[in-house]
């Protein structure tokens, strides 16, 4: 078996800490605060408090009460997760550590805090769930990074991107100071375990006295994933509390080395330790989806291929990959949005109705709905690349113009693509994916277009395009969230002539509340052990089942990008792709 990449590490299965499967709630059978609805205390955030305890009768996932923990000196045994019926039995520490701890705390260390996404998203995401008081009244946050920072350097860089965007802005200034002095910065390497012992120590300074749960979220380059997951399972991992571990993607660039992934993170963790990001699956309107579709009786029935005609998915940025470009020209738009943010949304989007909402019940019902999927066809993509661009006296560059980009790149940065799921709910019905960067607006949509009215009584009423006759849901993702619907109504007078009309959920008239960015939400979720908006490693293998063959095909094939000006509506082949199955694309802005 190939090694884990540049690690050295025996492949021991021991864990310093329980697998989150043996002290996180489950949230079916032991809601949180927050799915009950009621208010948060501080106190309970991480841990429960007593009173929810007693309500709920909380207990860890493996059976036990949430004061039995694991840790790496205690005794061993086989647990039996539905995980690990999956994928063989995995050997769990449990370590019977008595009742006395009964105050919980946090700790959460930004792996690469001194990175674009750390400081962009990760910090400001932390920092808003301390304003609006989710985060335990202990908590203590750590930046990893090789740079040498001190903890003030870390402050001082963390509370340039810190906002105070909540609507009750009160007290922000000393807010932000209180979480920044709860912030503190480790400098080391990501493969040394010494460097990681000595974050432990740190960290153990902070928890004393407490039950310590820890968090670490790898903002870092894939490369050093696993170093990152060896050290901190093996020498920062929590003694008696939980030890979860965050990866960012890319899981990889195909089946094959996203496998190799999973089998080396699983070197050093339990599936249940692992929550794979996809920071589309936090965003408010694709939680939505599920209550939209399960929780009104008008959508549900409609759901399938009897009266929808055909289901897009549409990503558009409109700027280009300036200061990614590095990253992006070994993925390309392919792996970058549509074979997880895309493919996520489609899934939960077509699913059968799960048994519950379960995590496990949901990604039970992605995973089929994956597998019942055909694998992308080359005859079903259209790939482009932007080119540079002059307009109103500015010069936009061209995705080679990228300095860290070799200037012979085939590296799509716009694809679009239609694929099928064969299964009785939706034979024949496209699903048309269309994703791309330094296009001509910003936004991301899933759009349902009806089929006609058979019969149509009011035909001769809608003029000429027929087309435009038919409903269509809008789930606008972003910007500006909302659902609309387009029905056709009577224009009103003595005449008879129809018009078409949007009824439309604004979120942004409806609610004042601001939407949480999507970090927060999965922040707070994998705090708390809720696993429903992360990725399994079964969904992972079948979303990469549906690309790899496709992403091969282009690479062996050197398949030439169609080229598109930047700022423009992307390359015609895209019309063209729809054309062949009777669709026209919706209009972001429509
Ligand atoms: N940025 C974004 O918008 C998004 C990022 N992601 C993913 O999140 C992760 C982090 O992204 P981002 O913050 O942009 O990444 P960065 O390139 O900014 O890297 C993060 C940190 O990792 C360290 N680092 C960078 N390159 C190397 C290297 N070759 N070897 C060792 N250490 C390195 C640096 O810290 P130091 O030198 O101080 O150790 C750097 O500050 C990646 O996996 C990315 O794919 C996912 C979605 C969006
Ligand atoms: O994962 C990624 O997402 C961003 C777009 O995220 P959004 O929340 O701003 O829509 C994209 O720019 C980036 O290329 C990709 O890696």
């Amino acid at each position: 078996m190939a090694s884990c990449f540049n690690t050295t590490a025996s492949t021991s299965l021991a864990l310093s800490s329980p697998s989150s499967s043996s002290a996180s709630v489950k949230h079916d059978k032991y809601l949180s605060r927050r799915q009950l609805g009621l208010p948060q205390t501080q106190k309970t955030r991480f841990g429960v408090s007593a009173q929810l305890r007693k309500r709920f009768q909380v207990k860890s996932s493996n059976g036990y009460p949430l004061s039995v923990v694991s840790s790496q000196d205690g005794l061993t045994k086989k647990s039996p997760t539905k995980e690990h019926a999956q994928n063989g039995p995995v050997d769990e520490v449990v370590h019977f550590s008595g009742p006395t701890q009964t105050e919980t705390t946090v700790s959460i260390t930004v792996v690469g805090a001194s990175g674009d996404l750390a400081k962009k998203k990760i910090f400001p995401a932390l920092f808003a769930l301390f304003y609006e008081g989710f985060l335990s009244e202990h908590f203590t946050i750590f930046g990893y990074a090789r740079s040498k920072l001190t903890d003030e350097e870390l402050r001082e860089m963390i509370s340039r991107t810190l906002t105070c965007r909540i609507d009750n802005r009160e007290n922000c200034e000393a807010k932000m100071d209180q979480f920044l002095q709860r912030c503190f910065f480790h400098s080391g390497q990501y493969g040394s375990e010494a460097d990681f012992m000595e974050l432990d120590k740190k960290l153990r300074e902070k928890e004393v006295g407490r039950l310590p749960n820890r968090l670490f979220y790898l903002s870092i380059p894939p490369n050093i994933f696993i170093d990152v997951v060896r050290c901190a399972s093996q020498s920062a991992s929590s003694p008696s509390g939980w030890t979860r571990i965050i990866v960012e993607k890319p899981f990889g660039r195909d089946s094959e080395s996203s496998g190799e992934l999973t089998r080396c993170l699983k070197q050093y963790l339990t599936e249940d330790q692992i929550f794979r990001i996809d920071h589309y699956l936090g965003k408010e309107l694709v939680e939505n989806l599920s209550v939209l579709r399960f929780s009104n009786l008008v959508f549900e029935p409609l759901w399938s291929r009897q009266y929808i005609r055909n289901v897009q998915l549409i990503f558009s940025e409109d700027f280009g990959t300036e200061g990614r470009g590095g990253y992006f020209d070994s993925y390309g738009i392919i792996r970058d949005i549509m074979q997880n943010h895309l493919l996520q949304i489609l899934a939960l989007f077509a699913m059968e109705t799960p048994v519950s909402l379960d995590a496990e019940d949901i990604r039970n019902e992605k995973v089929k709905v994956l597998r019942s999927m055909r694998p992308l066809q080359l005859d079903d993509v259209v790939v482009g690349q932007y080119k540079g661009h002059t307009k109103g006296g500015r010069t936009y560059p061209a995705y080679t113009d990228d300095p860290t980009v070799p200037k012979n790149s085939l590296t799509p940065t716009f694809a679009a693509a239609a694929l099928f799921i064969d299964n009785a709910r939706w034979d024949g019905v496209p699903f048309l994916m269309k994703a791309g960067k330094a296009l001509h607006n910003k936004g991301a949509e899933i759009r349902v277009q009806f089929r006609h009215v058979p019969g149509n009584l009011y035909k001769r009423s809608f003029g000429t395009d027929l087309e435009k006759s038919t409903n269509e849901l809008v789930i606008r993702v972003q910007p500006d969230e909302a659902i609309y619907l387009k029905i056709n109504n009577k224009i009103p007078g003595l005449g008879m002539r129809l018009d078409r009309s949007t009824l439309n959920l604004l979120y942004s008239s409806k609610y004042t509340k601001e939407i949480p960015d999507a970090y927060e939400r999965l922040l707070l979720d994998a705090i708390e052990g809720e696993r429903r908006l992360f990725i399994r490693s079964d969904e992972l293998d079948a979303a990469w089942a549906l690309f790899t063959p496709l992403l091969k095909e282009l690479e062996q094939k050197k398949i030439a990008p169609e080229l598109y000006p930047y700022g423009s509506r992307g390359p015609v082949g895209a019309h063209y792709l729809a054309a062949k199955y009777n669709v026209r694309w919706g209009d972001l802005s429509s």
